[in-house]
Order: C-alpha cells, then structure tokens, then sequence
C-alpha cells in the first residue's frame, strides 16, 4: 500500500485524455482514416501549437456515441484516481461532439455517465466544463454556448473557452460568455499560453473570469502579476503541457514556483495528458522533484484548486475532509 498527496485536476480536455490505444481501436470500428495522426512510436504526431490542434480534433473525431465517451471518461477518471486524484473538472467540447455527428445530449449524458461509474468504483468526483474552441469563431461560439446551457446536466458546473489564442480578439467572445454566465455558470478562458501577458490582461477586462486556463506567461509583466494576486484569480497551470509545447525550454524554467512565490494562486493539472506524454500524477511529481517542494508544498496546490473548484460547498466541505486525512485512492 503506497500513500499518495491527494491531487485535484481543474484543467482536462476529455478529447486530450484519449489514449492512442483507444483512438486507433474506434478509428477501425468506424472505418475513420487516421494516416498520419500517429508516430512511429504510437503516440501523437504533432510538432507545434498548430499540429497539436489539428491532431486534437482529428482524435476527438473517432468519438461517435455516448458510450464511447462514458467509457473514455470513466478510464480517465479510474487512471486519474490510480494517482491519488480525488476530484477532476473535465473540459467538453459542443462543437466537436457535433463534427463527430453525435447529439450534444447523448455526448453529455456519456461523460456524465463515465463519471458516475468512476465515483461509485473509485470514489473520484468529477464535474463537467462545456468550453467553446476559439479558432472555429464567435458565431460557432455563441451557437455552443447556447447549446451548452440548453442541456445542462447536474455536473456540468462551469463554462470556458481553448484553442488558438492568436485568432480574433477575446471580447468577439464575450457574448457567448454572457449567455453562460446567464445561466449561472463559472467562468474560466485559456490566455497566457502560446500568447504573451497581454492576451492574460484582454481576458480578464473582457470576460468576468475567476480562473485562466494556463496564464503562465503573466510571469513577463509585473503589474499584471499583482493584479493576478489582488484579485484572486487561481492560474490552472499544466506544467508538462507547456513543457511539451515549448512555451519553456524545460523544467526548471517553468514560473509555476515564481508565480506562487509572487502570491498568485496555482493549481496543477494535465491538460491533454497523452499528447504530452504525461498525466497529472507525472505533473505534481515533476513539479516537486525540479523544485525540491515538500509534501505540504504540493498539498497546498491541492487545496488551492479544491477553493477555487467550481462545484458546490457541499463537494468542497468532503474533499477538504478526504485532504486533510490523505485519503486518496491507495495501491
Ligand atoms: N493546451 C491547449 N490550449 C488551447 N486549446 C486547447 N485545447 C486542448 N488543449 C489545449
Ligand atoms: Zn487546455
């Protein structure tokens, strides 16, 4: 039996989690040409922000029925549990359950499905985030966001928005935010990533976010990190994707430790774990070897991301609890 900091994940896209094992398997089944998606090694062929994009939605697209995504999220989930991870927010996608020809419906009702069977086996907790894709445009945005508070689910809890941060302007977006906070959705915006502070700063003066999907690179602008540390807002950092990306030439340059030490809350998450060779078990141990972090150092990230989860008190009140006494899944 080996003991395990309890983890909590804000920041993956169920699409990204998707094993190659798993995507080739439905590509057969569906007869879906994936020439090319793949390395000689198995793993995702990519080789910049760009490729990863397209490889991403090439994946997402073998994905047609609700039980294929219950299943996804429920291996997810288990896998993630297996790492001591005791409650994950997973991003969805409307517009690519509708290139994959499946109902929006039966795409939320199998991830919803997926988790359920993964808390009741594994005791993990998940909860479901509807983003919209920048680089597919305001008017496709709108349309998901709309479709998104249309068929809500009790674990859908936030909204949010990923893809290519260097198209359009964020306030094009703003409208599709508003008609999720409308409906009483958190809100949370990738910026900060393959962008500079500036597109950090765009967010947050357009968009009533209190979370930023990566936001790392506010470590280039002062005043905007004390801006990030006076308003509280929580960073959803993925260590290994950036990595990964080349936003940092390596481990050690990652700011994840300078943006703490500068106040600004972090949290630690995978992102697309097997586009990057990683999982977020991976992300808190790499995280903790390059920076030499205590234990307590890594369950303060863990407690960070339990306050600034979008789920409700009554989650938050368990998994503080389960925290604090290590109760992670053991093996
Ligand atoms: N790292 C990332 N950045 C932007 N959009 C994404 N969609 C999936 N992963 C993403
Ligand atoms: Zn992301």
């Amino acid at each position: 039996m080996t003991r395990t900091i309890p983890k909590v994940e804000l920041h993956c896209h169920i699409e990204g989690a998707a094993l190659p094992d798993l995507v080739r398997r439905l590509a057969a089944r569906y007869h879906i040409d994936v020439g090319g998606l793949f390395d000689a090694d198995g793993g995702y062929r990519w080789h910049d922000f760009t490729s990863f994009l397209e490889a991403y939605d090439r994946a997402a697209s073998v994905f047609k029925t609700a039980e294929d995504f219950a299943d996804l999220t429920e291996t997810y989930l288990v896998a993630s549990a297996l790492e001591g991870v005791i409650y994950t927010e997973v991003f969805i996608s409307p517009d690519h359950a509708r290139r994959s020809g499946i109902a929006y419906a039966d795409y939320l009702g199998g991830i919803s499905e997926g988790m359920r069977r993964a808390e009741e086996s594994h005791g993990i907790v998940g909860r479901i985030i509807p983003l919209i894709e920048r680089h597919f445009g305001p008017e496709a945005a709108i349309k998901a966001a709309k479709t998104a508070v249309h068929t809500m689910d009790e674990r859908v809890v936030g909204f949010g928005m990923a893809g290519d941060e260097r198209l359009y302007e964020v306030t094009d977006f703003a409208p599709a935010f508003a008609v999720a906070a409308e409906a009483g959705l958190k809100l949370t915006c990738h910026a900060g990533e393959v962008c500079g502070a500036e597109s950090v700063r765009a967010t947050l003066d357009a968009i009533p976010v209190r979370r930023i999907g990566h936001g790392v690179r506010a470590i280039e602008d002062a005043d905007l990190m004390r801006r990030l540390a006076d308003e509280e807002i929580v960073l959803e950092v993925c260590p290994g994707s950036n990595v990964a990306l080349g936003v940092y030439a390596g481990w050690p340059r990652h700011p994840i430790v300078r943006l703490r030490d500068a106040g600004i809350k972090v949290t630690i998450s995978s992102d697309d774990p097997p586009f990057f060779h990683t999982t977020v078990g991976r992300d808190y141990r790499m995280v903790q070897d390059t920076f030499t972090l205590s234990d307590r150092e890594m369950l303060a990230f863990t407690q960070t991301a339990i306050d600034a989860a979008f789920c409700d008190e009554t989650v938050k009140t368990r998994l503080r609890q389960q925290m604090l006494n290590g109760e992670a899944f053991t093996s």
